[in-house]
């Protein structure tokens, strides 16, 4: 399919189209059919018309389908009108069914079988979701054919800098002229870039929660770019699926544990960001803990205020960048976010407290770290490079209790 059909069609948050689409070479499997004319409200009728597996027009390949970012691209891509799945890989589970991966998959009859990377064909794919592990991406990758668009979820084009990715994967970058194309993947910072990307390095579940806060308040200049210290919790999800001792339920099972102290791997893709909201180097003391909780995300985020400027200063800087974003949400003064209230959802939610402190203020943010910090985000942006709305299989309310 010609992505560039979709140039003309763009997508303003309160789900309806804008734009017109005049041409078509989609044929049979034409994807915006129901759409040519302006101002076409997409109503929740058209969707569920469309929701069949004949009537997707987009032929989505999953690389990595059988982890836990697969799994929930797929959750989320069951509700999506216009995202197929055609084409599902995997490593070690390769040739089975996903419902035998995972039995909760028992009804999705239509998923096709997993295969190996290398029994994979991309003849019939127009856009890929790569949920691999970071080292394992690049040259898959880079062997896609050029017309494919990518949303990668692994660390593995999210720097810039690839001697800092050498020196904080262990490892030298095996893609450096596609390193560069790479659009970084924070939706509500960078949308205008995604749009017309052809790779988007989906952000870190921890940068997501962390960069969200604080990219506004740098880029206003509101916080000071030193002692900034975070403290992030997350599920255990957020290791992946692969059995390894440090997660089993005995060892997780009413406790905590710090990990990665001093030199976790997202400290350089955090420091990028906040560095380039703040034009200058933000350098920040980032601690990760493993929560016994299967999924959830928390950063609690330490901050000394610009001189004369205060926590209420904060308060309306956020009020003013997220009012108007659908997934990205301010509460009331006062309440305190919690990772309960986004569980299953793509939703981020923050607060800005005073701090006892003169001149501080902490700032706590909640994702789930498997949808907005990872396949809810990635099925954003793809939505996004796709010119379809932004949320189109997001709309997903909060799992509580
Ligand atoms: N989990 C999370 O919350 C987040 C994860 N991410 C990133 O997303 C990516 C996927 O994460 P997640 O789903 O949790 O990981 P999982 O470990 O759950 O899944 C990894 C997937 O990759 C496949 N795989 C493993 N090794 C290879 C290989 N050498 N070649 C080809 N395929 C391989 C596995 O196949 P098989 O099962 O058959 O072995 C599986 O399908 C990672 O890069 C991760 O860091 C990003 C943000 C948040
Ligand atoms: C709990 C846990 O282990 N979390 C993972 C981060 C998950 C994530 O966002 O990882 P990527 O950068 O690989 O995408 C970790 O600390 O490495």
């Amino acid at each position: 399919m010609s992505t560039s059909l979709f140039n003309s069609v763009y997508f303003d948050r309160g789900c309806s189209w804008k734009g017109e689409v005049k041409s078509s070479k989609l044929g049979k499997r034409n994807c915006h059919r129901l759409y040519v004319g302006r101002s076409t409200a997409l109503s929740p009728r058209s969707l569920k018309i469309r929701n069949s597996k004949q009537e997707k027009d987009v032929r989505v390949a999953l690389l990595g389908a059988s982890g836990y970012t697969g799994a929930e691209i797929i959750r989320l891509l069951a509700n999506h009108p216009f995202f197929g799945i055609t084409l599902m890989t995997a490593d070690r589970n390769a040739g089975k069914s996903m419902e035998s991966v995972f039995p909760h998959f028992i009804t999705q009859k239509d998923l096709p079988i997993l295969v190996s990377s290398n029994d994979a064909s991309f003849s019939d794919v127009d856009a890929v979701f790569c949920c691999l592990p970071h080292g394992t991406t690049q040259e898959i990758i880079k062997a896609l054919p050029k017309g494919i668009k990518i949303v990668d979820l692994s660390a593995d084009f999210r720097l810039r800098d690839i001697s800092e990715y050498q020196e904080w994967y262990g490892q030298p970058h095996r893609a450096t002229d596609l390193q560069v194309e790479a659009v970084y993947g924070l939706t509500e910072i960078f949308r205008e870039e995604i749009k017309n990307a052809r790779l988007v390095a989906n952000p870190g579940c921890y940068p997501t929660s962390i960069q969200l806060p604080l990219v506004p308040l740098l880029k206003a200049k509101l916080i000071e770019y030193k002692n900034i210290i975070i403290d992030s919790k997350s599920g255990v999800s957020g290791a992946g699926r692969g059995a390894k001792v440090a997660n089993l339920y005995t060892e997780l099972t009413e406790g905590i544990m710090s990990y990665g102290v001093t030199r976790h791997r997202h400290v350089p893709e955090i420091e990028q960001g906040l560095s380039d909201a703040a034009r200058s180097k933000v350098t920040v003391s980032f601690t990760p803990h493993l929560m016994p909780m299967s999924r959830g995300m928390q950063s609690t985020i330490y901050v000394e205020m610009a001189s004369g400027v205060t926590a209420e200063d904060l308060y309306q800087q956020l009020k003013v960048s997220y009012e108007d974003e659908e997934f990205v949400k301010l509460l009331e003064k006062g309440v305190v976010p919690r990772t309960h209230d986004v569980r299953g959802s793509n939703y981020c939610y923050m607060n800005v407290f005073p701090d006892r402190i003169s001149g501080r203020a902490i700032i706590i943010s909640v994702i789930d770290n498997l949808v907005k910090g990872a396949s809810g985000q990635a099925l954003q942006n793809l939505n996004i490079m796709m010119g379809f709305p932004e949320n189109t299989g997001l709309r997903y309310l909060p799992l509580f209790p």
